[in-house]
């Protein structure tokens, strides 16, 4: 393992996303290094999950993608670098924000603050034989957002929190330090099982009676999450009693 330092890359062209961006870059130079960080200002075709499209405007909020290559992951173990990110953005924010207890993860990654989205995350896994060779990860964090348009469920910025603008540079800065002191847990097997029993604590709706909707079938019913397995499928009890587990996408909370 090594440790983890970012190298800020700044196109000076307007792009349309670091995601896209930085899955390019890497396929075109291959010796691209763990820690290749793509900021931009502004995205003219920002993605979100699930292949919608992700809002931010010019200088107002983070939305860099980075590169992580060389953590020793199996592919079983994927799911810890959505687990290692969610954490590390949340102890970032946490200490801006005035009630840091209402912060929690949302199953698979978004970042909530009470029932209002902060920020998303995007992560794709290159593998090579059964280890995960790089992940490509690509961050959206509301900073400054003065208002959204209403088509976007409950989002919500961090200004529109705490009523007054943020230093950018300030939040990322705290950003990119949890994920450097957080990095040597997701490398190591201990680590990682820290990693999600902290992201097990921080879950949103975790032990709460809550309505989801199962997507394959449209069936609403009533179930609280309990755990997360190993693969990342969300574990939901019914009232029946009956454990299900859902991959992303299979089901919706409502
Ligand atoms: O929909 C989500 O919850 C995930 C959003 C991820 C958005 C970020 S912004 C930086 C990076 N570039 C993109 O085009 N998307 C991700």
């Amino acid at each position: 393992m090594y440790p983890l330092t970012f190298k800020d890359i700044r196109p000076v062209e307007a792009i349309e996303s670091t995601y896209t961006f930085l899955i390019k870059l890497k396929e075109q130079q291959p010796t691209l290094p763990s820690g290749a960080y793509v900021a931009a200002e502004y995205q003219t075709a920002g993605r979100g999950q699930q292949g919608n499209s992700w809002y931010s405007t010019p200088g107002a909020s983070l939305i860099p993608s980075f590169l992580i290559q060389g953590a020793g992951l199996h592919i079983s173990e994927g799911w810890s670098v959505s687990e290692w990110v969610a954490l590390s953005l949340r102890q970032a924010v946490a200490a801006y924000l005035p009630r840091p207890e209402l912060l929690s993860i949302k199953w698979p990654n978004d970042l909530y603050y009470g029932d209002n989205k902060l920020a998303g995350i995007l992560i794709s896994h290159t593998l090579e034989q059964d280890q995960i060779f790089y992940s490509v990860i690509g961050v959206g964090l509301n900073v400054n957002e003065p208002k959204f348009p209403s088509d976007i469920p409950n989002p919500i910025s961090m200004m529109q929190i705490v009523g007054s603008v943020l230093s950018l540079a300030d939040v990322e800065r705290a950003f990119k330090r949890q994920l450097t002191a957080l990095y040597p847990d997701l490398c190591k097997s201990r680590g990682r099982k820290l990693l999600h029993q902290s992201y097990l604590q921080h879950l949103y709706r975790m032990q709460r009676k809550s309505t989801f909707r199962n997507t394959a079938n449209g069936a609403c019913f009533e179930g609280s999450i309990v755990g997360i397995a190993e693969d990342g499928r969300l574990r939901i009890v019914t009232e029946k009693g009956e454990e299900i587990r859902f991959a992303f996408k299979e089901v919706a909370y409502l």
